[in-house]
């Protein structure tokens, strides 16, 4: 059992307000976690909270392939991303890839205010033994000769 320390934190430029907000009702949880961003969320999240954060690239250069590579690394437990559900983005496929791995890893993952606010107020938080997925056999299965 350990506790949800390592936190990822994206949002998309619409809801970038929203996660500023939430951030600040939950500073004080968050002072005790490492918080890992993609590039300017994590500059306004630096600049209006004051809290340390670890910046990857913006989204659009790579920033949530950045952050899926560490979920895959284990190295992340918890992922706040606020994408925007009424914006078609340059790098879809990216957003698409990060969601898929936090699922396959199964990292808790908060896309709006609500499930965010359900996951940091978790006693769980404090205490949680996430099952990391065995793919030992997926990854020793024998492919078909040619
Ligand atoms: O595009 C993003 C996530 O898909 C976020 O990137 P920025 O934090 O640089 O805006």
């Amino acid at each position: 059992m350990a506790a949800i320390k390592r936190v990822a934190l994206v949002a998309h430029d619409n809801k970038k307000p929203v996660l500023i907000d939430w951030i600040m009702k939950n500073k004080v949880r968050l002072e005790s976690c490492e918080l890992v961003t993609t590039g300017t969320t994590g500059l306004l999240i630096h600049e209006s909270s004051g809290l340390p954060v670890t910046r990857v690239h913006s989204g659009p250069l790579g920033g949530d392939q950045q952050i899926g590579a560490r979920i895959a690394e284990q190295t992340i437990d918890l992922l706040i991303f606020f994408w925007d559900p009424l914006e078609p983005m340059s790098h879809d496929p990216d957003i698409k890839a990060l969601l898929r791995i936090a699922t396959l890893w199964n990292i808790p993952i908060a896309c709006n205010q609500s499930s965010a606010d359900f996951i940091i107020s978790s006693p769980l938080m404090e205490d949680y033994d996430r099952v990391v997925p065995d793919f030992s056999t997926y990854e020793q299965r024998k492919l078909p000769k040619k």
